[in-house]
């Protein structure tokens, strides 16, 4: 997706979510210089190598569990938003590339990297601190940010981990795109936050997250070239 077609979009957050545009300007710049400093990371044509014609894009919804149970997923190139990086690794499968504001549990997004996922680690304005603590822990890192491009930090269009991997997958060549785990509504499921024991009822900065998430998804079915689906377990 071109900036100036997402910038419309991004401006519409930043003044619903109330952040500051060069707070978010400002990480990535940041990322930018941690990734050419530890020189671990890939440009845009390394990562769309790993995306094949079909792609499971994984949320932190609560179905996620049953759906790694019900499911095969070896027919596609394996996204996961974040957390839900815990629970492939849980059902013994490694994801090809892990889409991480980095507040999933970093040890297993580490664990998964060193397993041989890919990570597409994204700046804003609130984790420069998680940026500087843990992308030199990383290898085979692309850069994104939700604010203009810069050469190695890429904007493909999207908000929260989950949408964001898709928008990843689109613009990387996926064309069925399939998403797992995507529930939203009212429970945050318990990979979403490292702190979360259980699915937790959903708070009010969050619900605003998942309405854009969701019109970003549809914005993305009715203007992208993948097909987009979702897979729910049954009941
Ligand atoms: N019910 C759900 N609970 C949790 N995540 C969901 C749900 N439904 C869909 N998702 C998707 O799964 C993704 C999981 O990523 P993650 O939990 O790291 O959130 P995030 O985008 O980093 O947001 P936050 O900054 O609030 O943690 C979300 O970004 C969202 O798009
Ligand atoms: N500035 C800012 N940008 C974001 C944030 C956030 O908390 N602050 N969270 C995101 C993950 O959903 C994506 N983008
Ligand atoms: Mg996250």
């Amino acid at each position: 997706m071109d900036w100036e077609d997402w910038k419309p979009l991004y401006l519409r957050i930043v003044r619903e979510m109330g952040y500051p545009i060069e707070g978010d300007r400002r990480a990535a710049r940041i990322l930018r210089a941690l990734l050419l400093e530890g020189d671990e990371y890939i440009l845009r044509d390394e990562l769309a190598a790993v995306v094949g014609r079909k792609a499971y894009v994984f949320g932190c919804g609560p179905s996620l569990e049953d759906a790694l149970q019900e499911f095969d997923f070896s027919d596609g190139t394996l996204i996961v938003a974040d957390g839900a990086t815990s629970a492939l690794l849980e059902h013994d499968m490694v994801p090809d590339i892990i889409v991480s504001d980095l507040d999933g549990r970093i040890p297993d997004l580490k664990l998964a990297n060193d397993r041989g996922a890919f990570m597409a680690v994204h700046a804003h304005g609130d984790n420069v601190d998680k940026l500087t603590a843990y992308v030199p822990l990383f290898s085979r890192v692309l850069g994104t940010t939700q604010t203009e491009p810069l050469d190695i930090v890429y904007n493909f269009g999207g908000f929260t981990d989950g949408d964001r991997a898709a928008f990843l997958a689109e613009e990387l060549g996926a064309r069925e795109i399939v998403l797992v785990g995507f529930d939203f509504g009212e429970t945050v499921g318990r990979w979403s936050k490292p702190g979360l024991r259980e699915h937790a009822p959903i708070w009010e900065s969050k619900r605003k997250k998942f309405e854009f998430a969701e019109e970003l998804l549809k914005w993305l079915e009715k203007n992208g070239k993948a097909r987009i689906e979702y897979l729910r377990p049954g009941p």
